[in-house]
């Protein structure tokens, strides 16, 4: 079959999109290829790493481009259509094939190349250019700096030893870690103490950075979303105002957060920042909570605008989904402490901390400069939610299943769903969770916060966007439910009524709303036969905004669990869908029973939930191989 054939039959079957069909042509008119063989090949090759990047993947591995790999994609029968219209081709074909288009096509990266070559990966420039930056920066932050008596004394202080236990506190190795490197990598789910642990990091820094110098350190809190950015300003004032230091040390730490866009100041009609490398930020540390949601792009940029002696601290969750956009360089960085501490980290570990680890490796790595916290104060062992987590991060599906249909959790509800009148129900009793916001506003309450903060307490989280188990339907769904409860009146005014809740899908930085933003429409307060939209910002303050003026944005009863990341809610329901989707994998799950403090509502086939925890994807990526 020849490239244009191919290319028609994977478009009209709806497998590829137009820029997929129009790339590879691109790249196969500037070929050196000739026979019809090899360009149906090289087309496929191509529009097969751009639905990988679409789809997170730094790069593909040519190795990897198997049947049985592509499966999960394209489904069983059309892989092997499409094997057989290539001539089956195996791993060696590929390679082959690579060696054959041309140097101005596919390089090792000696010259520009769009397309680049590195052992078996295959990556676009861009992208290969991102991940020899983000490399280079970790490399060049093996350094340790001399650990002085002090930092002892502060630590000692700050995470005091509890005669009962002889456990190694992994918050006390964290924070000490943190210390002697300028770059920190921290990693715990929900509870573990990550906010606790870096406010008291920040108060040993800025202890002994007083002792020092007269200027303050410049230190600056950022988070991926404005979401996470204003759940990082809120815990992390609470946790340094119950600090044990000197007033003085604590107001030297800063408790408001940023987003990651707008402390590199990103504008809305400029697709550059502010600060870059040849203009880079005026700060000394810079600690980035949810770390696992940047891309490679916005990773590279962050530390292209960091300053030379910045500190770097990174926290999150590695179990997480990996950010939307390509890369997972957090989970990358995690998986180096497979390879242990070095004999010098677990010496100075020893001097700063008194616990003696054991020593992997004789050589320094970025294995050093990453702690993994692992001991949840949040949920006690008898919460179902932390053993649910643990169970589903294990991937131990009969674990996951004894929990959910066990009676002795009350924070644990599972629904299975097996046929449409369940599902039904599933959404009815959904949306009864939300009558609590809507009766405040019945009753007339000019509280704005005490609305948005009775929304937050309950949120219907799904896997896909489409489809009748999909945000689109689900909100669909709801809304008419509730219109029949005559909570909501749907005689809309532009699709509008009091009460609907909205997310904000695009940044706007004139009006100061970002990706994922939720707020809700009501009577404005200076006009009551208008409607505003009201967000609940990062400090704390109100915002109403015109619903005409909003950015990009979509009804909010339903969100994603891709979207759900960086938030947290008192309770949440998830509902999977009753077919298997490439998206259910075990992060996807794990992330969406994260996202309760209090309670977790299951509903879904037995089926799904077993594939679910099943799936892992890993994300292609050649940083692991390029740090030292
Ligand atoms: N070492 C500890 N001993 C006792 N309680 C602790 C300890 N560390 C943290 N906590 C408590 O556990 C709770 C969770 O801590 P923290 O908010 O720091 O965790 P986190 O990992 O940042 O949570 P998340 O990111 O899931 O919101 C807080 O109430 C905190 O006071």
């Amino acid at each position: 079959m020849g490239h244009i054939a191919l290319l028609d039959k994977l478009k009209s079957s709806g497998m590829i999109m137009p820029l997929d069909y129009h790339l590879a042509l691109f790249f196969i008119r500037q070929s050196k290829l000739t026979d019809s063989l090899a360009l149906s090949r090289f087309a496929f090759l191509i529009v097969w790493l751009n639905i990988e990047v679409r789809a997170g993947h730094v790069c593909i591995n040519i190795t990897q481009i198997t049947k049985h790999n592509l499966e999960y994609r394209f489904g069983r029968e059309y892989v092997t259509r499409i094997f057989s219209d290539l001539d089956e081709p195996t791993w060696h074909d590929w390679i082959k094939l690579c060696e054959r288009v041309g140097q101005n096509i596919i390089s090792d990266g000696s010259c520009l190349s769009p397309l680049i070559r590195n052992d078996n990966r295959i990556y676009f420039q861009r992208m290969w250019l991102y991940e020899k930056h983000v490399a280079a920066y970790f490399n060049s932050a093996l350094t340790c700096q001399v650990v002085e008596r002090q930092a002892n004394q502060l630590l000692n202080d700050l995470f005091p030893s509890t005669s009962a236990s002889h456990d190694i506190d992994w918050q006390k190795v964290a924070a000490a870690l943190a210390v002697i490197h300028p770059v920190a990598i921290i990693s715990g789910g929900p509870g573990t103490g990550k906010t606790t642990t870096i406010s008291k990091i920040l108060a040993v820094l800025v202890s002994m950075h007083q002792h020092d110098s007269l200027s303050p350190l410049r230190i600056v809190a950022a988070a991926p979303t404005g979401k996470a950015a204003a759940r990082l300003t809120e815990s992390l004032s609470k946790a340094i105002s119950t600090l044990p230091v000197p007033k003085s040390i604590k107001q030297r730490i800063p408790i408001e957060a940023l987003t990651l866009h707008r402390l590199l100041g990103a504008s809305s009609n400029n697709r550059q920042y502010r600060y870059h490398q040849g203009n880079p930020l005026s700060i000394d540390i810079l600690l980035i909570d949810e770390a696992s949601m940047i891309d490679l792009p916005m990773m590279s940029s962050v530390i292209a605008a960091l300053p030379n002696n910045a500190r770097l601290i990174l926290l999150g969750d590695k179990e997480q989904l990996s950010s939307v956009e390509a890369g997972a360089v957090f989970g990358d960085l995690c998986a180096q402490l497979q390879r242990g501490y070095s004999e010098q980290q677990v010496q100075m570990i020893s001097q700063l901390t008194g616990y003696v680890l054991e020593a992997k490796s004789a050589q320094v790595s970025i294995a050093d400069h990453v702690c993994l916290l692992q001991k949840s104060y949040r949920f006690s062992s008898e919460s179902g939610i932390g053993l649910l987590a643990n169970a589903i991060k294990a991937g131990r599906y009969p674990h996951v299943m004894t929990l959910l249909q066990s009676k002795n959790y009350s924070d644990l509800t599972f629904h299975e769903i097996s046929c449409r009148d369940q599902y039904q129900q599933a959404v009815e009793q959904c949306a009864n969770n939300y009558l609590n916001y809507l009766q405040i506003i019945i009753s007339k309450s000019n509280d704005i916060k005490t609305i948005l903060d009775s929304f937050a307490q309950f949120r219907l989280l799904c896997a896909l966007r489409e489809g009748p188990f999909g945000v689109l339907g689900l909100n669909e769904m709801i809304e008419r439910l509730l219109a029949q409860k005559k909570v909501i009146n749907l005689i809309k005014r532009d699709g509008w009524y009091i009460g609907r809740p909205i997310m904000i899908l695009k940044n706007s930085f004139s009006l100061g709303l970002f990706n994922g933003d939720i707020g809700i429409t009501l009577p404005s307060l200076d006009d009551a036969n208008k409607l505003k939209v009201y967000f609940l910002l990062p400090n704390g303050e109100i915002k109403g905004v015109a619903p005409f003026r909003l950015p990009e944005h979509e009804t909010a009863y339903a969100m994603t669990i891709h979207k759900s990341q960086g938030s947290e809610f008192g309770s949440v329901s998830i509902i999977l869908p009753n077919e298997y989707s490439p998206l259910l994998t075990r992060s996807l799950l794990y992330t969406a029973v994260t996202r309760a403090k209090n309670h977790i509502t299951l509903y879904s086939p037995y089926t799904i939930i077993e594939k679910t925890i099943n799936t892992q994807i890993e994300r292609q990526s050649g940083l692991a191989n390029l740090l030292i």
